[in-house]
């Protein structure tokens, strides 16, 4: 039998991960020409190499069909509703930084924490008879913060990528986004809320719940966690 990590496909994830599990003695890479999402590990014995969407790590977790796989904790919060059952924390990777944040453009300057932001979302509401619309794709993560934080009266507009532009082009109020520099954030007329971050993130490797391990696979897991010096 084998064991399946499933691994980020493309851009920094990708890298960082190679190189994370390349200090330690295992070497990841892809194989075949740059489009072909195909790879091989080296250094141990009985794990093979899948490529995929970070996006979609969780969801392949949850179903069991890979048997680790490294990804952010954002999106293992965001993608599976109590995640703690499906999936365990193996090592956090200290890579992959950035934090869920709640934005509203600078130009509002009375609203600086979501008191303010509550306040203005009735006012809002009463003015033009529509709740004040926040752009994400984070919806799990940021239905439940505000939730925690009593602010009420707002709808979720989904919005899958490029999403700080949501407000210059009118279909958000505000945005709920990932940021690590600043800079999509500082470009697009946008501050954080002082007390609206969400979810600080990093790139994470976590073992399935729910795959068949059988003993040749926790023996597997055993060897490798061992090379990693990580105990589960
Ligand atoms: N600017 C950033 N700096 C650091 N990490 C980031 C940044 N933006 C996103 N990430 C992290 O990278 C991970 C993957 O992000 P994202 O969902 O954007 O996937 P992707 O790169 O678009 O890949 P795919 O579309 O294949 O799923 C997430 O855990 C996210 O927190
Ligand atoms: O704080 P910064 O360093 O500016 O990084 C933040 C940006 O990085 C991510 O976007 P990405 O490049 O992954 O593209 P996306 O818009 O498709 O999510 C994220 O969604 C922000 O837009």
């Amino acid at each position: 039998m084998t064991i399946k990590i499933g691994v980020p496909s493309k851009g920094r994830l990708m890298e960082k991960t190679f190189d994370w599990f390349g200090a330690r003695g295992i070497s990841l890479r892809r194989t075949g020409s740059e489009r072909e999402y195909a790879g091989a590990i080296e250094g141990v014995e009985g794990v093979e190499l899948v490529l995929m969407s970070a996006g979609e790590i969780p969801r392949e977790l949850a179903a069991g069909r890979i048997h680790l796989g490294v990804t952010g904790t954002d999106l293992i919060r965001e993608k599976l509703a109590v995640w703690e059952n499906q999936v365990a924390e193996l090592a956090l990777m200290g890579f992959g930084h950035a934090d869920l944040v709640i934005a509203v453009p600078i130009c509002w300057v009375d609203v600086e924490t979501l008191d303010d932001l509550d306040a203005v979302a009735a006012q809002f509401r009463a003015t033009h008879g529509m709740r004040l619309r926040i752009a994400t794709k984070y919806h799990r993560l940021v239905r439940d913060f505000l939730r925690d934080h009593g602010v009420a009266d707002y709808q979720l507009e989904d919005s899958q990528g490029a999403t700080e532009g949501t407000v210059k082009h009118e279909t958000a109020e505000m945005i709920a986004d990932i940021t690590s520099t600043g800079d999509t954030l500082r470009a697009n007329h946008l501050k954080v809320l002082v007390d609206g971050v969400v979810h600080k993130s990093q790139a994470t490797l976590l073992r399935s719940r729910n795959a068949d391990w059988g003993n040749d696979g926790r023996k597997i897991l055993r060897d490798l966690l061992d090379k990693l010096e990580i105990s589960d």
